[in-house]
């Protein structure tokens, strides 16, 4: 029962007219009230706002003779009332004017100060001008009251409904003011964002498309909203949009009917889907497109529209596809290399194991790649390999630890060892293998994984070993007699230097033989040169079976031989020289086939002294044997330099 404020009397008369029908219905009880508005009663709080000298008894005893629940707050002026109603001690839901004449002297600032708070005017019967001059005020609810205080009963109902209007009003206008508000937001938020985003309501129309959404899809606003057109901006023909599909039922079953394979739910956010496709019609070449749809709710969860955003993001899509492209080319790079090479990640797993590594190790790419069994190929147990121990950024240490006295740092780049070794296992015959293991960085610099590079030096290995053994074979025959096999009198001059060092610094013994074969002229002439030969083989036998490992034994000239002693005094070294000479006499020689020959040796000893140089100790050992032939030959005579 509101009145506008373009109060009319025939407005007026209506109104009254409506109360007299209350009236007839004899609706003056609140329970008759609940039946016809279904509103259950709670505390309702009154102020009262009475003129001077008004008698508030008859209005609270109809109050109270009502049903209806309530507190009473009078007041008898406007200082009153307003300080009743900006306590915060009192929370009032209807204010009541008993209407006296003083009070029309007020009245607009009455209602000022009531602020949205409903009123209900009661006026006495002849007085129904007052309530029609304070009403043009301010549209509120008014009663008539009798000398009797009649109608008076009607208040209670006339306030519940008064009350209950405020409150639907209260509640609508908060609700508007919601949506408008959300509006406002979602416009602020839409319009300002820098991310190409649109809006649809609950009919698929477009309600905001904004200026960056025009820009990435060449759209106007102006043309979009208001339509449902969306589409024109993705495809060639209508199709439901993403954000078209949030308003649908069975959501999930549509989004992946229409985006199959390209849509997921949002990790960060499960009411958010998201998506990545290639729009051909977009652009000059078409368009990689991050795109993001979520529905959007009223107050009570109903989807009321959905938005969507959408991202450019063909520039990653290329980058990612150079980035496919090349590492597809450096697998090829890998594979295709004849140095056998594997690369593992950062988890050490495997990634690449090239045809020339599967030749070399004999195991396959497809058992090792994926896998951290790289040791398989090289180790009967698990352990790191040279990349395992690269990943991990091992020094020196940690590699000697697996590589012991078989690595060295690279000379060409830091962080990097090389190392060489013998795998039993590889080939038929096992196989020499140097190997080099190198970390691999990202733009950073941070490693992300290691390569490691082997090569089969068995050949290498073995033409080394081929050189080697012809370069001793070379020197062996640079200081060897070809007849005899005993060292040559180059070399004697060798030796004999280094040992008269060593005896001279340290004072230690020296002993020199000189022997010559008695008599070899007469072997020679008499059996033929060949036939001399085999008897300087002969004594060159003899000569290697008395020596002990650190005596030495030369030709020294056509058939004469010396025999160097370290560590030997004169004494022993006439002992040797006894039983050499003894064993070659004992020698038989055959040079015809029935004829059976001794031969003998003389021998000259000398002993190494202070002063002493090669040329002196050997002058003297030679003087020994010039002795020896003239007391006979076939003996032993020792050349002492004291008595020299
Ligand atoms: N078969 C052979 N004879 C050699 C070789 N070198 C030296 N002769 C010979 O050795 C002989 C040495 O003889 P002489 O120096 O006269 O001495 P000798 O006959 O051994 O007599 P004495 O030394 O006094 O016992 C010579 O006939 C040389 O030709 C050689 O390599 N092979």
């Amino acid at each position: 029962m509101q009145l506008k404020s373009t109060f009319t009397d025939e407005v007026f008369s209506l109104v009254l007219g409506f109360i007299q029908v209350f009236l007839s219905l004899d609706l003056t009880r609140i329970g008759a009230f609940m039946l016809l508005y279904g509103e259950s009663p709670s505390q309702i709080r009154i102020l009262l706002l009475l003129g001077q000298d008004a008698d508030s008894a008859p209005l609270i005893r109809g109050m109270q003779d009502s049903d209806l629940p309530c507190t009473i707050h009078e007041c008898r002026d406007l200082m009153q009332l307003d300080h009743v109603l900006s306590s915060k001690d009192f929370s009032i839901d209807v204010l009541v004017i008993d209407l006296a004449e003083s009070h029309l002297k007020y009245a607009r600032q009455l209602i000022q100060i009531s602020q949205n708070l409903p009123i209900v005017m009661l006026a006495p019967a002849g007085r129904e001008a007052w309530i029609k001059q304070a009403v043009q005020l301010k549209n509120e609810h008014f009663l008539i009251k009798d000398a009797e205080g009649g109608f008076l009963a009607l208040l209670p109902i006339v306030l519940l409904r008064v009350i209950n209007q405020s409150r639907e009003q209260h509640a609508r206008t908060s609700a508007e003011l919601n949506m408008i508000e959300h509006r406002l937001s979602l416009s602020q938020i839409v319009e300002g964002s820098p991310v190409a985003s649109f809006v649809i309501d609950c009919n698929h129309q477009v309600t905001h498309w904004n200026q960056a959404c025009e820009v990435f899809t060449g759209k106007k606003a102006f043309e979009m909203i208001g339509t449902s057109n969306q589409w024109q901006a993705f495809y060639s023909e209508p199709r439901p949009v993403l954000a078209d599909l949030m308003l649908e039922d069975a959501l999930e079953q549509k989004v992946k009917a229409f985006y199959p394979g390209k849509v997921s739910v949002s990790s960060n956010n499960k009411g958010v889907f998201e998506a990545e496709d290639f729009f051909a019609h977009m652009g000059e070449n078409g368009r990689w497109i991050y795109f993001t749809a979520t529905p959007i709710r009223d107050d009570c969860g109903k989807v009321v529209g959905a938005m969507e955003t959408l991202q450019d993001v063909t520039r990653r899509h290329a980058v990612e596809a150079a980035l496919q492209a090349s590492e597809a080319f450096l697998a090829q790079i890998v594979d295709g290399s004849s140095v056998a090479t594997f690369v593992i990640d950062r988890d050490h797993t495997v990634t690449h194991w090239n045809r020339a590594c599967e030749a070399l190790t004999g195991l396959a790419a497809s058992d090792v790649i994926g896998t951290h069994e790289q040791w398989r190929a090289f180790y009967p147990s698990e352990r790191p390999v040279m990349a395992d121990l690269i990943m991990n950024g091992a020094m020196a240490d940690d590699v000697d630890q697996f590589y012991h006295g078989k690595f060295r740092p690279s000379r060409l780049i830091e962080g990097v060892f090389e190392a060489e070794d013998f795998f039993a296992h590889f080939g038929t015959e096992g196989k020499w293998v140097f190997f080099t293991a190198a970390p691999l960085r990202d733009l950073d610099g941070k490693v992300v994984g290691a390569i490691e590079t082997l090569q089969d030096m068995n050949e290498r290995r073995l033409a080394e070993e081929a050189l080697k053994a012809s370069e001793a074979r070379y020197r062996d025959l640079s200081i060897t007699d070809g007849m005899t096999g005993l060292f040559n009198s180059r070399h004697f001059y060798e030796s004999i230097e280094k040992e008269i060092e060593r005896a001279r610094r340290y004072g230690r013994p020296l002993s020199l033989l000189l022997m010559d074969i008695d008599n070899f002229k007469k072997v020679n002439d008499q059996y033929g040169h060949l036939e001399g030969d085999k008897v300087l083989q002969s004594l060159a036998m003899v000569i290697r079976g008395c020596l002990r490992e650190m005596d030495s034994a030369y030709r020294y000239g056509g058939e004469e031989f010396i025999v160097v002693l370290p560590e030997t005094r004169s004494d022993d070294a006439i002992n040797v020289a006894e039983r050499l000479r003894q064993r070659f006499e004992d020698q038989i020689q055959r040079p015809a086939p029935s004829l059976v020959l001794h031969c003998t040796v003389s021998i000259g000893v000398s002993q190494f002294v202070v002063g002493d140089d090669a040329k002196s100790l050997v002058k003297r050992a030679d003087d020994g044997t010039y002795q020896a032939k003239h007391q006979g030959k076939n003996c032993v005579v020792l050349l002492d330099a004291l008595k020299d």
